[in-house]
């Protein structure tokens, strides 16, 4: 179960609390207007965002936002996900190593989880050579090769055109399904994800203080 109670951020003169719980395995689709402070739910999850007070709570034992090898979380933004100078290959290595150094059958997990991202004849190119659709998927495939627990996906497709939304998030729910993993995806495409989702959190609030629980 990922608990998050109580959990409370203020920027400038907006404030947000968020009280919900998230059974492990389940896809939580986050929806609203803009501005209405869904980037901001993901970043204080997992600590870029400075919160107020609250607690996150993963499997019962409280996230510590300091160790972030130790964090459940994955995250996944709309873009800016690779590091552009370095190689496609390079990229996906530190999701299998802090220093991105591997062992041969790491190597094999890389090698096969660039084929099934379709990036395996990329793998030698910098990661700024790509299109924005191909770094995602190098994004993508770092993610699942982390195989964190919990994965954070703040718009991951939306620069993408619909076909190729579609197979994003067809590997989104493989993850989900093969690892077991929990999601929270954000998305203004709700009609794409109401069928997969187990759980809405939608339009958080109105007012400077939103609060929504599950
Ligand atoms: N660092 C910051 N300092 C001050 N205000 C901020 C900061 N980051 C975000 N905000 C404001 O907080 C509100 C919520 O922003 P957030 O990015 O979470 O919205 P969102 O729902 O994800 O919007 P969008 O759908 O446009 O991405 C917005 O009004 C935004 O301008």
């Amino acid at each position: 179960m990922l608990d998050v109670e109580n959990l409370q951020v203020t920027l400038a003169n907006l404030g947000f609390r968020w009280n919900f719980k998230l059974p492990e395995g389940s896809f939580l689709a986050v929806t609203g207007s803009s501005g209405i402070g869904k980037s901001t739910l993901l970043k204080s999850l997992i600590g870029m965002q400075r919160r107020q007070t609250g607690t996150v709570r993963w499997k019962g034992k409280e996230c510590n936002i300091e160790a972030t090898g130790l964090q459940p979380f994955g995250m996944l933004f709309q873009k800016d996900n690779v590091f552009d100078h370095l190689s496609v290959e390079r990229n996906l290595s530190f999701g299998l190593s802090a220093n991105g150094k591997l062992k041969s059958e790491q190597y094999q997990l890389l090698e096969s989880a660039a084929r099934r991202f379709g990036i395996l004849d990329q793998l030698s190119k910098r990661a700024s050579s790509l299109s924005g659709g191909q770094q995602q998927r190098v994004a993508l495939a770092r993610v699942f090769l982390q195989n964190k627990p919990v994965l954070l996906l703040d718009e991951p497709f939306a620069s993408l055109d619909p076909e190729l939304r579609q197979d994003g998030l067809k590997w989104v729910l493989e993850l989900q399904r093969e690892q077991g993993a929990t999601i929270i995806m954000v998305t203004h495409h709700l009609s794409e994800v109401e069928h997969v989702a187990q759980f809405q959190l939608e339009g958080l609030s109105a007012s400077h203080w939103a609060f929504s629980s599950l």
